[in-house]
């Protein structure tokens, strides 16, 4: 570290991707799990890219590297198991914990099912949910962490470590004990965060970064109060805090914060630039703020002069103290764009737009000098020219689409008639039995088909050969659901990639990358398709696959499509507008979609919508506004058909008990959600039970099996749930299904599991017919929890 750093301004950031520019960890996890390296080489692998990725934060001239961010499968996890506090059910001792032992935890084995995974706030990444009751204790567990500290150290890195902080590592676990609550266990958990900082002190780690992003939320006050007893213990122990908040404003805990006994607090500048003036008026100058200017959830490059516009006055306050960061983890951006070459995907102006990590890194760098006297007047100057060309180009205005929004009828989001007509029409029309049983879209995508699919993208086959193994795909899939006896079959979704990626090559206004990878959960990555402009649609998107599938069958074929709000959460959006237009858009080119496929002669037609939830603001206070929008763009897309059209609209990660209303209001025909997992509760909230007086209006599919799993459900565990449906949805509104697609499972279970379902919706159809109640005896359904033991994820 050179004298200047010492008076300077200092930049870090608080986390980077861990799944590597080419996927290295996937691929070498995936390999571990079946068998084909040892831990030697995966722990290689893993220290290879760590080393990287520091060596790239040392290189753009950050101040620290950040360790603590790398996790075999997720960081919430690596922390319980730092911290000692695994789920009992396992039986392992977390200071003994293998690598081994570790994946049992995140995938399940024989014997218990996987710890539960939830989605990070409002991201697309999944964390494994923490289990906690009064018996948890803090004892210590692995020492990884050290190790990845003592690395760096030995790379001869500054290090800041990092951690999830203790509070929201509480409020992100899930106590199994009814009554219990989490906040009895603070004491004990602010015990063991005490002696993991004094072992960072005694490693000579400066500063230790602690992520306390539920700050952000509308927290109840318990959980508010406890943050100052909290870090003043913890504040304590020789090494300097940087309590972290992002994803939103913090700004009603000011001064709170300021008070706090912290060295540093940073701030998300780029999520809720609003609360920056707050913190001005009340921070001290002798404290240190690190301010998230860049934009750490999004791939656009920073305005770089418009930064340092907003961050002269704080210069000229804090000096030293200022900090510059990323708003949040790098985690949720893609790894590099110098590896994205090919041109007719993304070209070079659409390229000088963007910035993933590692550019991100050099944004940072670019900065830091700026504030810190150097001349970077060049690099600012290509920054600004890159912005001036995105702001004007004619490539991200499209007058029709304008012109079309403006002239929409303020019906438009309106079907023709309310759902009891519709209901009537489309008994008519599909005649279909009680129960009707169906599945959520996708079948299992076999290697088979991403081979096909990446020889295709390779040229290695032509269109029609890449056409034929498609729809031969699509035929056996239409053929076992007519062997099973399905009611309402589906095409299986083979030609997709991925539900809203498929969509994204497809539109106008969209481009795509090669190796844009974010990791999803563990292994899996997606990768989210860039909305750079107005977006319309050229060309229909389905309806051949789909018309095709209908022309294999007699019964009607489900047709599939992504909706607009999930299409908009799950791709990385323009940020020169509001959110809410960018959606009215994709609304209007899936309403395209959902015409063209009615007039092919597809009667029902499916508009997932499982990113509905996601998108939820993280204050309550500003969920009306985002509902309102979310419902309309929705309604909008489904509302261009005739009364007779069935629209099914289908979500996961359900925990939308408090926003039911909203999804009443989005109208769907049916909707199809999952509830197998948590035994039908949500359903119950659907039927006004639960004390609520809400009922859910139109018909209904909660799922009878968890997806997750290769384990097959026997049928009278699916019965069971059928019959505790039944209890609160009457029969003739209650659809028979998974709870989501099948595209992660393999054939034999998905079809064993299916023939079960088929079975049990016949059981409980007879009963019904005969008039009898649906008595399921528990003792015969097998393993009475939900779950059972597997490699699931
Ligand atoms: N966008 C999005 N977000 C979502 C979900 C979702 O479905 N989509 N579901 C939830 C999360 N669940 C998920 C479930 C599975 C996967 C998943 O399986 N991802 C795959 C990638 C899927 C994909 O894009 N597949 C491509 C192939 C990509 C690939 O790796 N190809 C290979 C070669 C293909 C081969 O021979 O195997 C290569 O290019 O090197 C395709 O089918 O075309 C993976 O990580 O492996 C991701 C998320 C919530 N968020
Ligand atoms: C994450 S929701 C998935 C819905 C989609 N139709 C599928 O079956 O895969
Ligand atoms: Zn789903």
């Amino acid at each position: 570290m050179n004298a200047v750093n010492e008076v300077s301004v200092k930049a870090h950031v608080l986390g980077f991707p861990r799944i590597g520019a080419q996927r290295e960890l996937k691929f070498a996890l995936e390999k571990f799990w079946r068998g084909e390296i040892g831990e030697g080489e995966l722990a290689q692998v893993g220290q290879t890219l760590r080393r990287r990725h520091w060596q790239w934060q040392a290189e753009a001239g950050l101040d620290f590297v950040t360790v603590g961010d790398f996790a075999w499968y997720d960081q919430i996890l690596n922390a319980a198991a730092l911290l000692g506090a695994l789920p009992a059910r396992f039986g392992f001792d977390a200071k003994r914990l293998s690598l081994p032992q570790y994946f049992e935890l995140a995938r399940g084995n024989t014997e218990q099912f996987a710890m539960e995974m939830t989605k990070y706030f409002d991201t697309n990444y999944h964390y494994l949910v923490p289990e906690i009751s009064s018996q948890t204790t803090f004892d210590g567990g692995v020492e990884w962490f050290f190790h990845e500290i003592e690395d760096a150290i030995t790379q001869g890195h500054a290090v800041k470590a990092v951690l999830p902080g203790p509070l929201t590592f509480l409020w992100l676990s899930k106590s199994k004990q009814d009554g219990y609550s989490r906040l009895d266990l603070l004491p004990s958990i602010v015990a063991a965060y005490t002696r993991v900082l004094d072992k960072l002190s005694a490693l000579g780690v400066g500063y230790v970064q602690l992520d306390e992003p539920i700050l952000a939320l509308t927290l109840p006050a318990e959980w508010v109060n406890a943050f100052e007893p909290t870090y003043r213990t913890l504040a304590d122990q020789g090494v300097k805090i940087l309590l972290a908040t992002y994803f939103d404003s913090v700004a009603e805990h000011a001064q709170l914060l300021a008070d706090l006994p912290i060295a540093a607090l940073h701030l998300d500048g780029v999520r809720a630039p609003e609360q920056l003036d707050i913190f001005a008026a009340i921070w001290p100058a002798n404290k240190t703020l690190s301010l998230g200017v860049i934009d750490g959830r999004n791939i656009w490059a920073a305005d770089l002069t418009k930064v340092l516009g907003s961050l002269k006055p704080w210069h000229a306050k804090l000096g030293a103290q200022l900090w510059i960061a990323p708003s949040c983890s790098l985690l949720h951006t893609p790894v590099d764009l110098e590896q994205e070459t090919k041109e007719e995907q993304l070209d070079v102006e659409l390229k000088s737009w963007l910035a993933f990590a590692k550019q991100k890194l050099a944004e940072l760098n670019i900065l830091k000098q700026a504030l810190n006297g150097k001349d970077v007047q060049a690099e600012l100057d290509k920054n600004q020219d890159a912005h001036h060309a995105r702001r004007t180009s004619k490539r991200i205005h499209n007058s029709a689409v304008a012109a079309r929004l403006a002239a929409l009828a303020p019906t438009a989001d309106q079907r023709w008639a309310d759902f009891a007509t519709r209901q009537a029409a489309q008994r008519a029309r599909f005649n279909l039995p009680i129960l009707p049983t169906t599945t959520i879209g996708s079948f299992p995508q076999t290697k088979e088909i991403r081979a096909a699919r990446a020889a295709f993208k390779k040229g290695e086959i032509t269109a029609e050969q890449y056409e034929t193994a498609m729809k031969a795909e699509i035929a056996l899939v239409v053929q076992k659901q007519e062997d099973l006896g399905i009611d309402v079959p589906v095409h299986g979704e083979a030609e997709r990639n991925d539900m809203v990626e498929y969509f994204g090559e497809q539109l106008a206004g969209f481009a795509f990358t090669q190796f844009g990878w974010v990791q999803s959960y563990g292994s899996r990555c997606v990768k989210p398709p860039v909305l750079f402009g107005d977006v319309s649609r050229p060309n229909p998107m389905t309806v051949a696959w789909s018309s095709y599938a209908q022309s294999l069958t007699q019964k009607p074929m489900k047709g599939m499509l992504t909706g607009p709000v999930t299409i908009l959460q799950w791709s990385f959006v323009r940020d020169d507008q509001p959110r809410s237009l960018t959606c009215e858009q994709i609304a209007l080119a899936i309403r395209d979609e959902v015409v063209d496929l009615e007039e092919a002669g597809i009667g029902i037609i499916q508009i997932d919508e499982p990113a509905f939830r996601e998108g939820l603001p993280l204050k309550q206070r500003d969920w009306a506004q985002y509902l309102a929008w979310a419902g309309r763009a929705f309604r909008l897309s489904a509302s261009g058909v005739a009364n007779g059209t069935q629209i099914h609209t289908h979500m996961c990660y359900s925990e939308f008990n408090d926003i039911l209303p909203a999804i009443a209001a989005m109208d769907a025909d049916v909707i199809t959600i999952e509830t197998s997992r948590s035994d039908m509760d949500l359903l119950e909230a659907f039927a006004g039970k639960n004390g609520s007086a809400f009922i859910y209006p139109n018909e209904i599919g909660p799922g009878v099996y968890d997806i997750h799993s290769p384990r097959v459900p026997q049928v009278n565990e699916m019965l069971r749930l059928i019959a505790k449906a039944l209890e609160v949805v009457p029969a003739e509104r209650l659809w028979i299904n998974p709870d989501c697609g099948l595209k992660t499972r393999g054939w034999p279970e998905t079809e064993a599991a299916l023939a079960n379902m088929l079975k049990a919706t016949k059981e409980a159809r007879a009963a019904i017919d005969e008039g009898r109640q649906l008595v399921v005896d528990a003792a015969k359904t097998g393993n009475t929890s939900q779950h059972s033991g597997c490699a699931c994820h």
